[in-house]
């Protein structure tokens, strides 16, 4: 199993209330950036250490210290970017690679229509940033065009995710890690995921139709 749900209070508490449905754009965006810092904490958990000296107040102290790993933060547009502040709460100096997919209403493909990233992406560990994890075709395919581009580590960082997502993902890249505050029910027809949020985009960025 690639996926992994945290399960901490205050992951369990921001989700419980951004499932609310008369949460505000202005609540749901703060949630989402929230919610983001924490799972994004949890994805950082294995970052490799090193040791070092340093002169403490009592003189030589042996610290850790990251070891100079390199990070991209990957956020599929559109609703990727309301979690990418608080990921970069965490890991300030990250740089930041950008992916623009859009899921066609009737066949529930990802069509994309932006791509710009970084360099040395061979070097560097991809943390890819999108709040639903649906039928998986968008993780696959930014998975796709990481890899296509030289990157060889990457975890994605998702909200809420379903079982149909994370088993395509499973079957096409069993080496990505998925953390996720939930594992949700199942999709409905029109590929929602239920209960899941409802659609996170337009609720991050105001354009839902009441
Ligand atoms: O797993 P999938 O079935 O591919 O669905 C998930 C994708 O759908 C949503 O984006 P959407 O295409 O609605 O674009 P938006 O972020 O611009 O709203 C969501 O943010 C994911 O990127
Ligand atoms: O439930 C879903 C599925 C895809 N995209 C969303 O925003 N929500
Ligand atoms: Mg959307």
């Amino acid at each position: 199993m690639q996926i992994t749900v945290v399960h901490h209070p205050l992951v369990q508490h921001k989700l419980a209330l951004l499932r609310e449905a008369d949460v505000s754009t202005n609540k749901f965006r703060l949630l989402t950036e929230e919610l983001a810092r924490l799972l994004a904490y949890e994805a950082t958990r294995d970052l490799p250490l090193e040791d070092v000296t340093i002169q403490g107040w009592c003189g030589d102290v042996q610290v850790q210290k990251i070891k100079g790993k390199k990070l991209t933060v990957v956020p599929i547009l559109r609703a990727g970017l309301g979690m990418l502040n608080g990921v970069l709460d965490l890991v300030p100096s990250a740089k930041i690679s950008v992916v623009g997919l859009a899921r066609d209403e009737e066949t529930l493909q990802p069509v994309p229509y932006f791509e710009k990233f970084v360099g040395d992406l061979e070097d560097r560990l991809a943390l890819i940033i999108d709040p639903m994890l649906a039928t998986g075709g968008s993780l696959v395919a930014t998975v796709d065009m990481l890899k296509r581009n030289g990157c060889k580590e990457i975890i994605a960082i998702v909200m809420v995710a379903a079982p149909e997502g994370v088993k395509l993902m499973n079957e096409k890249h069993p080496d990505v890690q998925i953390v996720s505050a939930s594992l949700d029910s199942h999709l409905n027809e029109q590929g929602y995921i239920i209960p899941g949020l409802g659609d996170a985009g337009d609720k991050i960025f105001g354009t839902i139709n009441k």
